[in-house]
């Protein structure tokens, strides 16, 4: 099989090992099944929709990264460490930080069209 088909399988197989095992990866997507749902109903500009799509694969493409951050480091020590937990801590902050900005920027838009 050619490397570029190699790489992207796996990639699938990243994924789907993530969606299967990882109880917030879980919930990431049946979050996103939600708002697509809403999004859908609700019927959105398309530079809406693009704005919810960047929002949702970046949510999942960070939960992502974060499962890999923890792997690694779980790899790395099982024993208690402060710079084990701070760059557990570190990944899981940077989700966080984009999952309070997708909330806001999900009420931006859908609030006005629901309740206004
Ligand atoms: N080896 C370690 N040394 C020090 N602190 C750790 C270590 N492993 C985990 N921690 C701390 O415990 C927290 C939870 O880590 P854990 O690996 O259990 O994640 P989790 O609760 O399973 O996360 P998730 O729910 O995202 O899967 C970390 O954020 C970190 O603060």
């Amino acid at each position: 099989m050619h490397p570029f088909f190699k790489s992207f399988q796996y990639a699938i197989k990243g994924i789907l090992h993530g969606v299967r095992s990882e109880r917030n990866l879980k919930f990431h997507v049946f979050a996103a099944a939600v708002v697509l749902s809403a999004s859908y109903l609700t019927g959105l500009s398309a530079n809406e929709w693009m704005i919810i799509i960047i929002l949702i694969g970046g949510m999942i493409a960070l939960e992502l990264v974060n499962t890999a951050v923890e792997k690694v480091v779980d790899l790395i020590t099982e024993d208690f460490h402060p710079l084990a937990g701070l760059a557990k801590d570190l990944a899981a902050g940077a989700v966080l930080v984009f999952a309070v900005c997708s909330a806001i920027i999900g009420m931006i838009i859908f609030i006005p069209k629901w309740f206004i």
